[in-house]
């Protein structure tokens, strides 16, 4: 039955050459699913595994818009539309150059576990556009998003397929998304989550990752016989979900340390712990350029080391949360030699297959991405609810559930690592607990 895996595995590799990413994510999910097809062949019978690394749809398309010069630009786009056995396509929209099928596979992929992990109704998508939001002009942007949403409107809907932000789109971009829709369908409804408050977004959805990840390491901390109060705590990135996470580590009385960016890394060890420290975030994000250095102009005694990664940083956690990647097998092995206890994953994928692999024989708890960042999906069907019902949460409800829907989360995967494999491994565990559910649902709806 570990053939069966295997053999999947290659197929997948060989059907989509060159998207080492969509690689990555195929190897490391199916490789911890052994067990479970050991217990249930009929799974092979039914060819689940090989339906599963096959998207239903995947659209590309052209984006064509002028910036504010009047030159013409062509952009490619992208939806792949993954899974639908438990729920309409949910996930997020990427505007990186980097974005390219292999990125939004691998991120689509993940997404159907995470999706499933929250308990909600949703399947997994993901898409986007090589397009780079950085160093563009307000007009320029919302030339582009309405360009990509005139293309993306026929494939998408509130009972189909309900995009959201991811990577260069936040707020503003999913503002000119869904005036664009509308504007097109003539239709108010729920086709987007991460919209602003006042046409239907959901409070909390904004820091509601960041939110999310602190919750699921607090989870972890707890499990292990430890809090997070007055622990020192290491970041990557700058953007939405660094912001979300540099507060609740606040709320829960840890010492947030360092932030970073493709510039190099900020340290500062009196914490990054003030209203204007945490806000400095938001400004570095919102001022196009990409850049963290400026935080050490602005705060003396924060230090800025250009080029390098903050994993060398001492300190209690380590969260990445900036892209994927960023830890690889040198950054594990420092973890190891430094004897840090735990590693939570903000950011999709944040570690290569290979630093897990070396985090965890070196004894380090690594709660994966696919779990921890999970409550930013969750609110965002928190966020269609409200939609459909034609109401309004308050930030105190979605709180609450966003809580317990985090400790559910690390909860199961726990309990499924302890079933099949007898011990405590998120990583594996994440990853079956996620399946069973989109197993069974697959297994009931036939060969589709
Ligand atoms: N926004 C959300 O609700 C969710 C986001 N995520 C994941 O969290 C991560 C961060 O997303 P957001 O904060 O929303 O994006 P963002 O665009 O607000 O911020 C991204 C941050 O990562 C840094 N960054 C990007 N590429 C980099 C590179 N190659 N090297 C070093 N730094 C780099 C940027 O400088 C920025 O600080 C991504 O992996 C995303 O897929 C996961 C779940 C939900
Ligand atoms: O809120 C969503 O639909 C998607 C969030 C996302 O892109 C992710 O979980 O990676």
């Amino acid at each position: 039955m570990s053939n069966y895996v295997e053999r999947v595995i290659a197929q997948c590799i060989k059907n989509n050459p060159g998207e080492t990413e969509f690689h990555q994510t195929v190897e490391e999910v199916l490789s911890s699913l052994k067990p479970v097809m050991e217990q249930h062949p009929e799974y092979e019978a039914a060819g689940l595994l090989e339906r599963l690394v096959e998207p239903e749809r995947g659209v590309t398309f052209r984006v064509v818009w002028t910036d504010d010069a009047g030159k013409v630009h062509v952009n490619k786009g992208y939806r792949y539309q993954f899974n639908s056995a438990i729920g309409p396509y949910k996930g997020g929209l990427r505007f990186a150059p980097s974005v390219y099928p292999g990125i939004i596979k691998f991120l689509g992929f993940e997404q159907i576990f995470k999706n499933s992990l929250t308990g909600l109704p949703i399947g997994g998508g993901k898409g986007g556009s090589d397009f780079d939001p950085n160093g563009k002009s307000d007009a320029e942007i919302m030339r582009f998003c309405q360009a990509f949403m005139t293309e993306l409107y026929r494939h998408i809907g509130s009972e189909t397929d309900v995009p959201a932000g991811d990577l260069g789109v936040g707020a503003r971009e999913i503002g000119y998304m869904y005036g664009q829709y509308k504007r097109i369908v003539n239709r108010f409804e729920g086709v987007l989550t991460g919209k602003g408050l006042s046409y239907g977004g959901c409070l909390g959805r904004t820091e509601a990752t960041g939110f999310g990840i602190v919750w699921y390491a607090e989870e972890m901390l707890k499990a292990n016989g430890e809090n997070l109060k007055d622990k020192t705590v290491a970041i990557s990135g700058f953007g939405n979900v660094s912001w979300g996470t540099a507060i609740k580590l606040r709320d829960l009385g840890a010492k947030l340390i360092t932030i970073s960016g493709p510039d190099g890394y900020i340290l500062d060890e009196a914490g990054i712990n003030t209203d204007e420290k945490i806000a400095c975030l938001l400004e570095l994000r919102g001022s196009g350029k990409n850049v963290c250095a400026p935080y050490a102009d602005k705060f003396p005694g924060a230090k800025f080391f250009p080029g390098e990664k903050p994993w060398g940083v001492q300190a209690d956690l380590y969260i990445p949360c900036a892209t994927q990647n960023e830890i690889h097998k040198e950054d594990a092995e420092t973890f190891v030699k430094n004897g840090v206890k735990f590693v939570c994953e903000g950011s999709n994928m944040s570690s290569t297959n290979e630093a897990i692999k070396i985090m965890q024989e070196g004894g380090i708890i690594v709660g994966p991405s696919k779990a921890a960042n999970a409550g930013g999906v969750a609110t965002s069907c928190i966020e269609m609810g409200q939609n459909a019902g034609h109401t309004v949460f308050t930030t105190e409800q979605v709180y609450e559930q966003l809580h317990n829907i985090m400790v559910g989360i690390h909860k199961a995967c726990a309990e499924a690592s302890q079933k099949y494999y007898d011990k405590y491994d998120l990583v594996a565990g994440a990853n079956i607990a996620g399946f069973q559910k989109v197993a069974d649902a697959m297994m009931s709806q036939g060969l589709v």
